[in-house]
């Protein structure tokens, strides 16, 4: 059985819709990444999933659970996108504090939380959050998001503006937590890390799922395999508008399937021709992403533009706990 259950989802502020329709499931073990972007919707969605804010309409549930829930609250572990640390604590003292709220006992939390910050190479461990860089505090918000040892993780852009070294570990460390079992939502921009962790995406565009599946099924969908074709005459003819090039002595011609190879094969051969390489390029996520973006952008949504007052983000973790 699923571990998440979205379904029908929306979120309106005033008349614009952040979110809408969004219906997904998240089998166990799953790392399930999110991506679209800037405004798409999926901060929003990530924060309904974790009962931070309140859907318009729909549901969503974590192992049974409905947002909110104690139940469900010890079982989920939230990175939000811009970390609330407090400043004024050390890391130790930040986290140890979490780990009391969530009742941990305090040996046990003491060495989950040694070894998490081992495992994120976190030095200064007793210095001010203060006085932290920004990577340093994501390792401390991210070791925050584990203190309670939950089965679910909802991690949002857990590695964005970070330098590639702290990047590198937090994608790392996403990838071994998932191999321990972990379920894990995650939502990013830089898709050649969502391509390399994730089992399954969904593209959001506009506060819409406009594609979802593994990278594969979104690939073959959306931009599937191109076959490019060399050979010594131009046999473009044979498939009515192919894009064919002069390259040096070559003729290159760019067709989409197996069956297209063939007939160009046909063609050079009645030509007296030969084909001289054949090549295949598979579209990158970020390509594919921007084919769908662009794409659901001109087939517009029925959206209201009407930005309204902030809904109450419930960000403190205090309430995060209580709620
Ligand atoms: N509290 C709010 N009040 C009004 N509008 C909001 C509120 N929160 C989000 N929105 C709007 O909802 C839309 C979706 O925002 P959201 O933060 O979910 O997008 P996102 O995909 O996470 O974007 P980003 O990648 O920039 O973080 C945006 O147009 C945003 O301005």
């Amino acid at each position: 059985m699923a571990i998440v259950e979205v379904e029908n989802l929306r979120k309106e502020y005033g008349g614009f819709a952040a979110v809408e329709g969004s219906t997904f499931s998240i089998e166990r073990g799953e790392v399930f990444g999110i991506v679209g972007p800037n405004g798409a919707g999926k901060t929003t969605t990530l924060k309904m999933i974790a009962g931070l804010i309140e859907p318009t309409d729909g549901t969503a549930t974590v192992a049974g659970h409905t947002p909110g829930e104690p139940a469900m609250q010890r079982r989920l572990g939230f990175l939000p996108e811009e970390s609330p640390l407090y400043e004024e604590m050390t890391a130790l003292e930040y986290l140890t504090f979490f780990a009391d709220l969530y009742d941990v006992p305090s040996e046990v939390a003491r060495e989950r939380i040694d070894r998490t910050l081992d495992r994120l190479d976190l030095e200064h461990r007793t210095r001010r959050i203060g006085n932290m860089s920004k990577g340093m505090k994501r390792k401390v918000a991210i070791a925050r998001a584990l203190v309670n040892d939950p089965e679910v993780l909802i991690f949002d852009e857990p590695a964005s503006g970070l330098d590639p070294l702290t990047t590198n570990y937090i994608i790392e460390f996403t990838r071994e937590l998932s191999e321990a079992g972990k379920t894990i939502i995650f939502s990013a921009h830089n898709l050649f890390h969502v391509e390399s962790i994730c089992d399954r995406v969904a593209v959001m565009n506009h506060g819409r799922i406009v594609a979802r599946g593994t990278v594969d099924e979104i690939r073959g969908t959306h931009g599937g395999t191109e076959y490019h074709v060399y050979a010594t005459v131009d046999a473009s003819h044979a498939l009515g508008e192919i894009s064919a090039s002069r390259e040096n002595d070559q003729v290159r011609h760019v067709v989409g399937g197996m069956d297209d190879v063939e007939s160009i094969r046909e063609a050079v051969d009645a030509e007296g021709g030969r084909i001289t390489d054949i090549q295949t390029t598979t579209p990158s996520l970020e390509e594919i992403f921007l084919e769908i973006a662009s794409g659901s952008d001109a087939e517009g949504t029925a959206r209201s533009d009407t930005e309204t007052e902030a809904d109450a983000d419930t960000t403190d973790p205090e309430e995060e706990l209580e709620a």
